[in-house]
């Protein structure tokens, strides 16, 4: 879906500060499964994450976005061991990944963006030599191998090198590997980019039942901001190293614009008078024309029903009247519109946006 432009409602807080999260965030009693304190890294070039505050709750999905360059990357390999922090604290199911990074690995699963297979192994032995480092006997091991095999459409190519694999088989053999040992949590960056439509397809609706039914906690890195909609309860914006947002997007939306938007379909654009008669009904924000009807914001979804009551009352055709409630797309581009979200080049150096929703 094409993102609307942010709507600039009066009242309305885009400063924020702490937001309510619901869903998975709220179960009190059960521990993170991942807990950033300050986490900070620092490379040479600058400050890839600063003072990161996060929480991801066991079954969740997290998608954890930003332009490139944010420090998403960075964020997982510290979360994993294979970074070191320079300050803050993180643990993750319950340990210190910059303490016990193999500990932490053998519990989690990692898709990153460059998948680093051995190009001279063939799918099958790639995965087999995962399992062996990950102390799997080899009969379970060969059981496991061929069943993500055949999951991910590669049986008939598992015994051929993986020099010459294209690159969503490249990707598909990669997610295969990071399941492999039934992790509990799983970071995956990037995991639908080069894939063709049916495997992006196939491998959402696999992260999606990975969490759903299977209770695995997922961080999900993309750029493909459909797909987190569907995917994520929550999301969490860095830019430039620092979190600018995170929450359900409802949430977010929520402190951004007041109101619930919808499409009332008409015969023809609505004109002045059924304009009117929309805007004087108590509870609508704001009423605008559109090629086929109207933009109808509303305080509430029942005002709605009172919108299609009085058009139809004054004898206007309605054909449908539909509540388009802002997705993790629409939220994503207003943050990112209200942050300005340039390359340091662009943005002439340092100069520091201002927060939006910490
Ligand atoms: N090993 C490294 N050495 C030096 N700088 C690094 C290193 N890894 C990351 N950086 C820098 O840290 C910053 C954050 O990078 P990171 O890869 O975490 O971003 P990202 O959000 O994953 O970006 P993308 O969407 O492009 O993958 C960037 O400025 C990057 O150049």
């Amino acid at each position: 879906m094409a993102a609307r432009p942010p709507v600039h409602h009066s009242g309305t807080d885009p400063g924020g500060g702490a937001h309510p999260e619901g869903g998975a965030a709220d179960r009190s009693g059960v521990p993170p499964a991942i807990r950033t304190e300050q986490l900070t890294r620092r490379f040479p070039s600058g400050v890839a994450l600063d003072a990161l505050d996060l929480e991801v709750y066991p079954g969740e999905v997290l998608a954890l976005l930003g332009p490139n360059g944010a420090g998403k990357t960075t964020t997982i390999r510290l979360l994993n061991g294979v970074l070191s922090p320079d300050g803050g604290t993180a643990s993750v199911l319950g340990l210190d990944p910059a303490v016990d990074g193999h500990a932490v690995r053998q519990r989690t699963g990692v898709l990153t963006e460059n998948a680093g297979l051995d190009d001279r192994l063939t799918a099958r032995e790639n995965l087999e030599a995962v399992a062996r480092v990950r102390g799997m006997r080899p009969p379970a091991a060969r059981r496991r191998v061929d069943e993500l095999l055949d999951r991910f459409g590669m049986g008939d190519r598992a015994d051929v090198a993986v020099q010459g694999a294209s690159t969503g088989q490249r990707k598909r053999l990669a997610l295969a590997r990071a399941l492999l040992h039934d992790p509990e949590l799983l970071f995956l960056d990037e995991p639908t980019s080069g894939l063709d439509p049916a495997a992006t397809r196939d491998v959402v609706e696999l992260i999606g039942s990975l969490a759903s039914e299977h209770g695995r906690t997922v961080v999900l890195c993309t750029h493909f901001l459909g797909e987190a909609g569907r995917l994520a309860d929550r999301m969490a914006v860095l830019h430039r190293g620092r979190l600018r947002a995170s929450g359900r997007p409802a949430d977010l939306a929520a402190e951004m614009w007041q109101g619930v938007p919808a499409r009332v379909e008409l015969s023809a654009p609505a004109d002045a008078r059924v304009l009117g008669l929309i805007r004087r009904i108590d509870g609508v924000l704001l009423a605008d024309p559109t090629p086929d009807g109207a933009r109808v914001d509303t305080l509430h979804r029942d005002v709605l029903a009172r919108v299609v009551r009085t058009l139809v009352e004054a004898g206007i055709e309605v054909y449908a009247a539909t509540p388009t409630p802002y997705t993790l797309e629409d939220v994503y581009f207003a943050i990112e519109e209200r942050l300005g979200f340039e390359t340091p080049e662009e943005s002439g150096g340092d100069r520091e946006p201002a927060e939006v929703v910490s």
